[in-house]
Order: structure tokens, then C-alpha cells, then sequence
């Protein structure tokens, strides 16, 4: 491991480290002082990151209704920062909020090695979540059926096993860990990368389940999830992918480092890139698709 300064905004600080992954090369988010107790790190969502981290992931549930009475959720849990925090969020909720719902928490075991399984089930003890982590082996079959590209065809088969395994609990929704700087990031990738003007949205309907995907940490930025971490001595997950890894993940990095740059000039650029999406002028945009087909703004002109 190379400690590695990184920039300030990313919210990475100093204490993050580069690790060697067969031939990967992860960016780890590392503690910062030993493992605090319990009762410290709950406390610490609602109090001292109560503006960081409860605010907006409320902000989010209310502005987007993502839970409400009846609803049994399935909390999906990689490992990593995101979704152990939206976990502890989940288990605050129920206690703080009179919405009548249900939750559960789920791990897919796509094929990690020994430590970083050991390390995930250390986590849910320490921090009281009750995971059931089942057995999926995705890693190995998407390098088989797509060796130049697996993770594509890993994060399909992910979500579909996540969906199976949620619908046999009974659960009506499945809640993931994309937070708000994940959001940004993908909507500039898929403008950059793959000539469209699309964003990650807070909530939508699985086409072949019955369930729908929530995302509550929609308004969660990234630096205020790796400071309530490394703040309370959490190893999160860092580099669970045992194929491809960073390989991959370089254009969300560029892109990661080019929001970084732009913020430093102008620190409401990611709030503006989010009001971007929610105000789009059909009026002056060249063509825009929906599930019934393609239009160009020359068709009413
Ligand atoms: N193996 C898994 N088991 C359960 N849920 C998963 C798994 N992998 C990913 N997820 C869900 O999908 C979300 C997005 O996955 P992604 O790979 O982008 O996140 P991550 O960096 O692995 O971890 P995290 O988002 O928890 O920090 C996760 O936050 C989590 O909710």
C-alpha cells in the first residue's frame, strides 16, 4: 500500500491509500483513528454528520418518496462505505420515523477472497446489521462469457441476483448505495463516453421483477460517507472486484478528478449539474427518445 495525497474536495484527503490487486490497482479509503464503539457511530449520523448525512438522505426520501407505509425494503449491501452507511441510515429511519415499514439486508457473495469476506462479516457484527450474505458466483461466470469486458456483464447479472434474492424475501424494493457524487458522475460519463444526455434516477421499476430500485442516498455526497468512515475507524470494503477493478473504472476517475478541478472555481457546479437534469427545455434540444420511439425538434418545426 502507497499512501497517496489526493485533493481536498474529493473528500479522499490524505489518508488514502493505492492497493495492488493481482494487476489492479484499487484506491482504498483507510480509517483514521481506531475502531469507535457502537453507540458512537450511531450517534454520529444524526448528530455530529446530521447536515452530511442525515439531512439529505431525508431530503431525498421525502422529495422522491421512497418509503412508505407497507413497504419491505432490501438494503443491498456490498461492503463498501456506501452501503454499510445506507444500512445504518435504514436502521435509524425505523427508529426515528413513524412510516410503517419493513427491512432487510442483503450480501451477494459474487466470489471475494477470504479477507475482504472476513473483513465484510467483522463490519455487519461491529456494527449491528443482521446480512444475510448468500452465494453467487458472478465473478467467475462474467470473465467467462465476457473476458474483454466482464464488469458490463457482472453489474447485469449483480442486479439480477440482487432482484431474485430480494423477491423471494418479499421485499417490494431493493435499496442501493449510489450516492450523490455517483449520480453526477454518470451523467457527464454519459455524455462524454457514450453520446447521451441521461442521469442515475432516485427511483424506477424493475422491467422483469416486481420490484422497484431506490436509490435514498440520491443527495448524499461521497466525501461526507469517507469522512463518517475513516471519522470512526470503519475498513470499508475497498477493492472487492477480483477481475477487473480499476481496469475498468478509469473514465469514472477522470471524470471524478475533472469535477474535482471544476469545483474548485465554482463550488455549486455539482448541484448545478443535478438542477441540469431537472430542468431539461424540450424547446431547445436537438431530439430526445422514450420508450415509444425517437423525435427530432425538426418534426414540429
Ligand atoms: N455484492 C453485492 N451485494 C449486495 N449489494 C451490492 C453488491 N455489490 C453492489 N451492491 C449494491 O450496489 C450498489 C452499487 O455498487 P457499486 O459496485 O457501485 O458500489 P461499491 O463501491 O461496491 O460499494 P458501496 O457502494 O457500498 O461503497 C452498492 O452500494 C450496493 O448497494
Amino acid at each position: 500500500m502507497n499512501l497517496t495525497n489526493e485533493d481536498e474536495s474529493t473528500g479522499f484527503e490524505s489518508t488514502v491509500a493505492t492497493t495492488k490487486l493481482g494487476s489492479a490497482v484499487c484506491k482504498t479509503v483507510l480509517p483514521n483513528v481506531p475502531l469507535q464503539s457502537l453507540d458512537i457511530i450511531e450517534r454520529s449520523i444524526q448528530k455530529k454528520y446530521r447536515s452530511e448525512l442525515w439531512s439529505p438522505f431525508i431530503r431525498g426520501l421525502k422529495e422522491f418518496e421512497l418509503v412508505k407505509d407497507g413497504d419491505k425494503i432490501a438494503v443491498a449491501v456490498s461492503g463498501g462505505k456506501d452501503s454499510l452507511l445506507l444500512s445504518k441510515l435504514f436502521q435509524e429511519l425505523k427508529r426515528a420515523s413513524k412510516t410503517n415499514f419493513e427491512v432487510v439486508f442483503i450480501s451477494m457473495n459474487p466470489g471475494f477472497n477470504e479477507i475482504n469476506l472476513q473483513n465484510l462479516k467483522k463490519n455487519l457484527k461491529h456494527l449491528n446489521i443482521p446480512c444475510e450474505i448468500y452465494d453467487d458466483n458472478i465473478f467467475e461466470i462474467a470473465e467467462k462469457i465476457a473476458k474483454d469486458y466482464p464488469c458490463y456483464m457482472c453489474a447485469k447479472m449483480r442486479r439480477g441476483s440482487l432482484y431474485t434474492k430480494a423477491t423471494s424475501l418479499g421485499c417490494n424494493k431493493l435499496a442501493l448505495g449510489h450516492h450523490f457524487d455517483d449520480v453526477i458522475e454518470t451523467t457527464l460519463m454519459s455524455m462524454f463516453y457514450m453520446g447521451k444526455f441521461e442521469t442515475m434516477l432516485p427511483k424506477l421499476k424493475s422491467d422483469n421483477f416486481n420490484i422497484e430500485l431506490i436509490r435514498p442516498l440520491f443527495y448524499v455526497e461521497e466525501k461526507a460517507i469517507i469522512k463518517w468512515v475513516r471519522n470512526n475507524g470503519i475498513l470499508p470494503m475497498n477493492c472487492g472486484c477480483t477481475v477487473a477493478a480499476e481496469r475498468t473504472s478509469s473514465k469514472r476517475r477522470e471524470t471524478k478528478e475533472l469535477i474535482a478541478q471544476l469545483v474548485k472555481n465554482n463550488p455549486d457546479i455539482k448541484k448545478r449539474i443535478i438542477q441540469s437534469t431537472q430542468n431539461v427545455n424540450l424547446e431547445k434540444i436537438l431530439g430526445w427518445k422514450d420508450s415509444n420511439g425517437k423525435y427530432s425538434y425538426l418534426d414540429k418545426f
